[in-house]
């Protein structure tokens, strides 16, 4: 079986993941594209030689007869209509975080979804696919560092560009850590306050870089998260987890140790592409084998939803310094489900 997709957006991500499909995944052709700029969805279709319809807009690729299911690669702002337009009409739909670019619009789909009866959202957070988170979450739930207590986490990026506005360190880039970190350490967060430590003279004149994000969890896990979007020196991600009896380390990306002219050195990525391209297909070959079976395995709506719900009082504790309380619903029994173990690709 093969699973008929229609992708909304065919700019930076939309291109991998239409290559990757393509080319890479099993299970899935790409038959439906569509994009603002009508010129970029035709030059994907012709240098990917798809036996792919190019639609006028969203919502016509949604309701279309030959699309089986969605991609949605759009801008942020765009993401909730087309979801919900998806859902309306009965079809499974991948959503690029963020869902919704408000907590409400989250919540909005959360109940359409629930509505149906059937799972149909999933939302790109990719890390809960990486096979260094993967390994760490097991250590984890081994006990061999015993109860988490205590984790700092870095989200670093050479450069932003002049666009990079300062809420995007949280709703762009921080919004990483806060959908792994809940999936890490099966908890929730209770708060969040957010100091600035000097500003480095190579961000932007609006930018506040870096930032310090300080979270609790229901549990009393304290997180100490580093968000540095001109780092100059690479693309880094860091994650270390301190437990009762020990201390674990997110695996650096591998790369060959190098002896020469007198040093020992290894390489740091530079591109947040190369640093998670194997998250990226292990989570889109997921997407299509569950599709294919009617079930959902990865974020869900509602992961969207408490991901918009903390990122909105970041947003607050970064104006206002202040400690702001993270107050969530009971998560519905709907998505009360395990995680099935992702399949190899
Ligand atoms: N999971 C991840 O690591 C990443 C996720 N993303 C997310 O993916 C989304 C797209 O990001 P990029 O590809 O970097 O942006 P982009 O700007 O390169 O591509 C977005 C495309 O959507 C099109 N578009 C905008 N509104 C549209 C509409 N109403 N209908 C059809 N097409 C429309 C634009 O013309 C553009 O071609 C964003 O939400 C971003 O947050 C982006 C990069 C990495
Ligand atoms: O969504 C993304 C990318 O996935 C990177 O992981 C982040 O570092 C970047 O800021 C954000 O745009």
């Amino acid at each position: 079986m093969v699973l008929k997709i229609g992708v909304i957006g065919t700019g930076a991500i939309g291109q991998d993941h239409i290559r990757r499909i393509t080319n890479k995944l099993s299970g899935g052709k790409i038959v439906a594209v569509t994009d603002v700029n009508k010129e970029q969805a035709k030059a994907i279709v012709e240098t990917q030689n798809l036996d792919a319809k190019i639609y006028d807009d969203g919502h016509e690729l949604i309701k279309a007869d030959d699309v089986e299911a969605i991609v949605v690669t759009s801008w942020g702002p765009t993401h909730e209509e087309f979801v919900l337009a998806a859902i309306e009409v009965g079809k499974p739909v991948f959503c690029e975080k963020p869902l919704a670019i408000t907590a409400e619009g989250c919540k909005k789909i959360v109940e359409a979804e629930i509505a149906t009866g059937k799972s149909l959202v999933q939302v790109g957070y990719m890390r809960r696919y990486d096979t260094g988170y993967r390994a760490l979450k097991n250590v984890i739930e081994s006990g061999k560092i015993g109860e988490p207590l205590i984790v700092h986490c870095a989200h670093r990026n050479p450069t932003v560009p002049d666009t990079y506005t300062g809420d995007m360190a949280i709703v762009d880039t921080f919004i990483h850590e806060i959908d792994v970190l809940r999936w890490l350490l099966n908890d929730d967060y209770v708060s969040v306050q957010i100091v600035a430590p000097r500003k480095t003279s190579n961000a932007l004149e609006h930018l506040q870089d870096p930032l310090i994000v300080l979270l609790e969890t229901k549990q009393g896990i304290r997180i100490n998260a580093e968000i540095f979007v001109n780092c100059q020196y690479g693309y880094d991600i860091q994650c270390q987890v301190v437990g009762e009896t020990g201390i674990a380390n997110l695996p650096e990306p591998s790369s060959v140790v190098l002896r020469s002219e007198a040093k020992l050195s290894t390489e740091i990525l530079v591109d947040w592409k190369d640093r998670f391209i194997d998250s990226y297909d292990t989570e889109l070959q997921d997407w299509i084998n569950s599709t294919l079976k009617g079930e959902v395995n990865g974020p869900t709506a509602w992961d969207g939803y408490v991901a918009a719900v903390t990122s909105d009082a970041c947003l607050e504790a970064k104006e206002s310094g202040n400690i702001v309380p993270i107050s969530l619903e009971e998560r519905p029994e709907f998505y009360n489900k395990n995680l099935i173990v992702v399949e190899k690709i």
